[in-house]
């Protein structure tokens, strides 16, 4: 089995009720050649998935229930019908503090409750100056996927951290570079390793995004800002469907 293309939007804290009816149009047309994923705030994952749009949570907790106020167990987004839920986003690891154990731990918590894990991993600007990117990968990667990784139950997304919301990408040789690192790395450690999703997320958009797909190992995307309106998450679905 090849890995499955991907496209997943992550709307972030962005989007309202009214903001459905936009994706549900740009959805209702001919089926693509990937599958198409948004992530968006909890709160509106239950009416998506009403409208049938395949829907994803942008965090969980380790924990299957208990007092841990605001926060939402694994099995209450698929309750909800969410199939997905995005873990150890560089946003969730700036602004929780989260480890890789903590991503390591919801990983885990998200497979036991049948949902697929998109777990992030990506570099600061500062480490890749320093040139400690590929360690930086590794070390993360080893961290924060956990044993129960299959190709099933888990997507890898490379987000370099200095690319996030600043129209900036790295040049195509460095996705290259990382995407083969953590190819490796998951073949090495899974049996199915060669079948895990990889994508790579960062100031994705319609301009960059067939260039971006034609890289080896790169199997889709997490887009960010461009996923908010149908006009930009259309192209980009597009390219990735020809990829
Ligand atoms: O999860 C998505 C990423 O953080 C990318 O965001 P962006 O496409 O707005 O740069």
């Amino acid at each position: 089995m090849a890995p499955r293309k991907l496209a997943a939007g992550n709307w972030k804290m962005n989007g309202t009720l009214a903001a459905l009816a936009e994706i549900d149009q740009l959805l209702a047309g001919p089926k693509p050649g990937c599958d198409v994923l948004i992530c968006p705030p909890a709160v509106l994952i239950q009416a998506m998935a009403a409208k049938g749009i395949p829907t994803g949570g942008q965090d969980c907790h380790a924990n299957a229930s208990g007092a841990h106020t605001g926060d939402i167990a694994a099995a209450q987004l698929k309750d909800v019908g969410a199939s997905h839920v995005i873990l150890g986003h560089s946003e969730r690891r700036t602004d929780h503090g989260e480890t890789d154990e903590m991503v390591s731990a919801k990983a885990l918590a998200a497979h036991e409750a049948g949902l697929v894990a998109i777990i992030c991993v990506g570099e600061t600007e500062a480490q890749r100056d320093a040139g400690h990117t590929l360690d930086v990968i590794s070390a993360q990667l080893a961290g924060s996927v956990p044993d129960s990784a299959t190709a099933a139950n888990t997507v890898i997304a490379y987000e370099p951290v200095w690319a996030i919301g600043t129209g900036r990408t790295p040049t195509n040789d460095q996705i290259a570079e990382v995407h083969a690192l953590m190819r490796d790395r998951l073949s090495a450690r899974f049996a199915d390793g060669a079948d895990v999703a990889l994508l790579y997320g960062g100031s994705v958009k319609p301009a960059n995004a067939a260039e971006i797909f034609a890289i080896a190992h790169v199997n889709g995307a997490l887009v960010g800002g461009a996923s908010l309106k149908a006009a930009d998450f259309g192209p980009i679905i597009a390219a990735l469907s020809a990829a």
